[in-house]
């Protein structure tokens, strides 16, 4: 073996091609993805767009029409119970005994799963997720952020390698999201993978590579930085006050895709930067308006994405 292929760990998902259907739906339409150990992966994309399910076959859950690869150097397709012993599932929706502690609920989903060692697990999952000083509290009584590091605490009570969370904040309030995130990070760094569902911009922009799917169809992955460069989209920024007519009277014009008002900013987008600037004309000599030139937010280039894509699902 070579020092350089000692040097790079292999990747803990190595997947190529998979397609499903379910009937006659095309769900996940050829995709082919890489995840190297430790990466925080997000997944975007319009509801019914197939995320889940590409989640789900990404790690032996599922069984794809067609495609290979491997998850955690186990094959997809034929070592799918050895690789669910190592996944920690945290799905839309996790239920819990109201009338139980934090640290009762933990020990009966490790008696659920026959987990041995117990109490070194539930210590253990409580400790990591912040929720020793509250093992007593019942689960019934808990917000929603706390609920949500509960959920997580049950899924990495068996030790996984791989997690995979399904719009895990949904509902969650900015900071409980916020802290959320930081806890996921905090796993990341110990060397686990995720993967993670959302329709949250700032939980994109946390991940350490995105993919956009869109009816089945990835269409664009990587680091974000990168997803926005490669997009082609170019942005302007027209900022003041009563943006509403300049709004209406910009959209439809040609080289003018999008047009998004965010309080006193408008965004215009489009893929001819000489095209966005011919539309403003008539608005960038007006001294009550200032109009400038942007990267394009992560939001701008999905909306971009989700125009382009065609809808195989009608
Ligand atoms: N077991 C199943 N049988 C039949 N159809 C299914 C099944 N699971 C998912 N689907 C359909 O496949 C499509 C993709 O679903 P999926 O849950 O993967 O999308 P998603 O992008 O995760 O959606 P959301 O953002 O709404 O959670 C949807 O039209 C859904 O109804």
């Amino acid at each position: 073996m070579t020092a350089a292929a000692l040097a790079t760990p292999p990747p803990v998902i190595d997947v190529r091609g998979l397609v499903k259907r379910f009937g006659d739906k095309l769900v996940v339409n050829d995709v082919s993805i890489r995840v190297a150990a430790g990466t925080i992966y997000g997944f975007l994309g319009p509801n019914g767009s197939g995320k889940t399910t590409t989640i789900r076959l990404l790690c032996g859950l599922l069984t794809p029409d067609s495609g290979e690869g491997t998850c955690l150097g186990l094959d997809i397709r034929t070592q799918s119970a050895a690789i669910k012993r190592q996944v920690g599932y945290m799905t839309q929706k996790f239920s819990f005994w109201e009338d139980l502690s934090i640290a009762e609920n933990l020990d009966f989903v490790a008696r659920m799963y026959g987990l041995s060692d117990r109490r070194r697990r539930v210590d253990g999952a409580l400790e990591r997720l912040g929720l020793a000083n509250r093992r007593r509290q019942l689960a019934g009584e808990l917000s929603g952020g706390w609920k949500q590091r509960l959920a997580l605490a049950a899924c990495i009570l068996h030790e996984p390698k791989l997690l995979l969370l399904d719009e895990p904040t949904a509902g969650v309030d900015p900071k409980a999201r916020r802290e959320f995130w930081d806890e996921i990070h905090r796993l990341a760094a110990d060397g686990l993978t995720v993967l993670v569902s959302t329709h949250y911009m700032d939980e994109a922009e946390r991940c350490h590579e995105i993919a956009y799917i869109a009816y089945g169809t990835l269409m664009t992955h990587g680091p974000v930085e990168r997803v926005i460069a490669e997009s082609g989209l170019r942005t302007r920024v027209v900022a003041g006050a009563d943006l509403g007519p300049v709004a209406t009277a910009l959209t439809g014009q040609p080289g003018v895709e999008m047009v998004a008002v965010f309080g006193s900013r408008l965004h215009v987008s489009g893929m001819n930067g000489a095209a966005l600037d011919a539309a403003l004309k008539p608005w960038a000599g007006r001294t009550d308006l200032r109009v400038t030139a942007a990267d394009p937010t992560l939001e701008d280039v999905f909306i971009h994405l989700m125009n382009r894509s065609t809808d195989n699902f009608q």
